[in-house]
């Protein structure tokens, strides 16, 4: 979904904050949500995700700042009286209602009458693809359809956002990617903006328009898979990302007065316009697990490399992950096609040096 940025946001978090007795769980958090797109929210256990999306539900009051939706406040209207429906794992369909009855019942609550909501409720379960179940009981239902049918409860209000906390997380994991592409062409079709809480990177970078990244009840960054996954901000994201390897070190000039980062694995070049600056300054040096290259032989001047040795290897489906230790203990993963390792004889314990373009690391502050 593509946004229109002159468009005003559908939802603002400006200032808000959440404290549990003496505990913060989210921090004064400004964050807009614009209209038709898929954000998630993700990071690890306890950083606050569950409860920024309860306050947005109304299951949750802020100790402080503002939620406006469309514009307007809504800090104190009550979670019944918002268009903000929630999804949660647990389903919390009504065991004693057939399929369809579990569909129809908001539409009931609202009074519409019966033929209508009956139509309605029979075009979400068509469009859910569940359309045969209609009466069954939702114990006659396995998981994956349980899930469709929470969907279509929730979707057949029309709701202007839905708000979905690790809706799959029960799912096994073959069932997990098709409810992935679901939810996303549903998403798609219906316009509806999607908040989905989850902590699976894959789901998150999978389906969302955006991402954000909380850690201790704080936004690290919100951005693009695409933007996070080049260029992650701080090293909590690419470490929390683990598709980077990470290089503490102090920024400083070499011997020509060229800006480079000294680390305990040795001095690097900085990728030119991303060299944050200041001299002395502490920064990390991250560079992805796919742009690593293994050599025999020390490469070429041009190269930043370290020399290190293996001491694992994983492999999934067609690629690999190979793990290094450089001398002072630093742990090093590179991520290679089965057939880019033909000749390097891999095996543990064996001297190797890995090698990377300056242009293809990023500097992130600490
Ligand atoms: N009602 C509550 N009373 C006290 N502390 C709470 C309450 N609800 C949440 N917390 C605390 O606030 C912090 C954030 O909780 P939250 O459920 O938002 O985390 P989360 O990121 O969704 O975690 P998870 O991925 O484990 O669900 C946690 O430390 C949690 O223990």
């Amino acid at each position: 979904m593509t946004q229109d940025p002159t468009q005003d946001p559908l939802v603002t978090f400006d200032g808000v904050a959440k404290r549990f007795g003496s505990y913060t769980a989210v921090q004064k958090m400004d964050l807009q949500i614009h209209q038709g797109e898929f954000l998630a929210i993700m990071g690890s256990s306890g950083c606050g995700k569950t409860t920024t999306l309860r306050m947005l539900a109304g299951l949750e009051a802020p100790s402080e700042g503002v939620i406006r939706l469309s514009g307007k406040p809504i800090n104190d209207l009550p979670s019944w009286s918002r268009d903000t429906p929630m999804v949660w794992q647990s389903l919390a369909l009504f065991p004693f209602l057939s399929v369809i009855e579990n569909v129809e019942f908001a539409l009931k609550m609202r009074g519409m009458g019966r033929a209508e909501r009956r139509a309605r409720a029979e075009q979400w379960l068509d469009r859910m693809g569940i359309a045969e179940f209609a009466d069954r009981n939702i114990s006659q239902l396995s998981g994956g359809q349980r899930q469709r049918v929470a969907l279509a409860r929730s979707l057949v209000v029309e709701p202007q956002i839905l708000l979905l906390d690790e809706p799959l997380s029960a799912l096994d994991a073959a069932l997990k990617v098709r409810m992935q592409s679901v939810l996303k062409t549903l998403q798609r079709e219906t316009g509806i903006t999607f908040v989905y809480v989850t902590h699976s990177q894959s789901e998150a970078f999978s389906m969302a328009d955006r991402v954000v990244i909380m850690s201790r009840g704080k936004i690290e960054q919100i951005g693009t898979p695409q933007e996070i996954y080049r260029a992650p901000r701080t090293s909590f994201v690419a470490d929390f990302l683990g598709s980077s390897n990470i290089f503490p070190g102090q920024l400083t000039r070499d011997g020509q007065g060229q800006p480079i980062i000294a680390t305990p694995s040795g001095d690097f070049a900085l990728p030119a316009g991303n060299t944050l600056g200041i001299a002395g300054q502490s920064a990390s040096l991250t560079v992805l697990d796919t742009r690593m290259q293994i050599h025999l032989q020390p490469p070429g001047d041009a190269r930043n490399s370290v020399a290190a040795r293996m001491i694992g290897e994983e492999f999934v489906g067609a690629t690999a992950t190979i793990y290094f230790e450089t001398e002072d203990g630093r742990e090093i993963r590179v991520q290679k096609a089965h057939e880019d390792l033909a000749d390097l004889s891999l095996a543990i314990g064996k001297p190797f040096h890995l090698s990377w373009s300056p242009a293809d690391g990023h500097l992130v502050s600490e």
